[in-house]
């Protein structure tokens, strides 16, 4: 890998689904001037382009030997994160109740993670003043050297409550199948033999059911303004 310049800080940041991963990351990087890269939706748009060209995601050969096919390229500014597939802008079709019920078993794919972790490794080395990486295995293994790594976690009814406020319009009914569905893909995520969903050793943990993004948002900005000063 190589070496970023002195100044560029590099900050891990996982956790399972709704504990705050993306709107943390975008606007800690956008405070501090740093790229922002989503890993999830590079497994998102792997599993989108899979099922678009009729691959069974449970066919885990099937889906290791396609893995090399789409060219999948993200746009890391905080302010206006992209994501295209072979040139397609994927940001919508890699939301759906679909990509997101199969992400799970293509991202489990080892050839899947080896290509995804080559791709992310060359954007964090390529963003010279600095990057927020966020996704589930950043901190263990894409970026083992960050500078900083956070694991952010939050209950399991605190963050179906907010991947629910995001619907809008539904019952009450559905935050209960939101925290259904959500339990299934931290438990595949989770479970997984090749770089599984985990805390690294090394990371700090904030548990943020009972803070505000916003108090989450400068919890984060003050461990990486702590993390600068003493390096200085
Ligand atoms: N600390 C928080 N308190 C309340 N809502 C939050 C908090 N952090 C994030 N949210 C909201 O929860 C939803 C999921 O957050 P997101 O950043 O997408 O989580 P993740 O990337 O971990 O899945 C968003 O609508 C976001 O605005
Ligand atoms: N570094 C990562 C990031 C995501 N993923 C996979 O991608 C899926 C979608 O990630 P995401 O961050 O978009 O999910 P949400 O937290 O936004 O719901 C996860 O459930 C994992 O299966 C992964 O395996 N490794």
């Amino acid at each position: 890998m190589e070496t970023a310049a002195p100044s560029a800080v590099i900050v891990a940041i996982d956790g399972p689904s709704g504990t705050g991963k993306s709107s943390t990351s975008k606007a800690v990087a956008a405070k501090l001037g740093l790229r922002y890269l989503d890993t999830g939706a590079q497994y998102r748009a792997i599993t989108w382009w899979m099922i678009t060209n009729g691959i069974d995601t449970d066919d885990a050969d099937a889906v290791a030997l396609a893995a090399g096919k789409p060219a999948i390229v993200s746009g890391t500014d905080p302010a206006g994160p992209t994501i295209t597939v072979d040139g397609v802008d994927a940001s919508g079709p890699i939301r759906t109740r679909e990509v997101t019920s199969k992400v799970s078993a293509v991202s489990a794919v080892p050839e899947v993670r080896a290509l995804i972790t080559d791709l992310q490794r060359s954007i964090a080395a390529a963003a010279e003043g600095g990057i927020v990486v966020e996704g589930r295995d950043i901190g263990t293994t894409v970026l083992p050297d960050a500078d900083l790594k956070v694991f952010l976690t939050a209950s399991p009814e605190a963050r179906a409550a907010r991947r629910s406020g995001e619907l809008r319009g539904k019952e009450a009914a559905d935050v209960a199948a939101t925290k259904e569905a959500l339990i299934k893909r931290d438990a595949a995520d989770s479970g997984r033999k090749t770089s599984p969903l985990a805390k690294a050793a090394d990371a700090v943990e904030v548990d943020t059911t009972e803070l505000t993004l916003e108090q989450v948002i400068e919890c984060v900005v003050t461990l990486v303004e702590e993390k600068r000063a003493g390096r200085k």
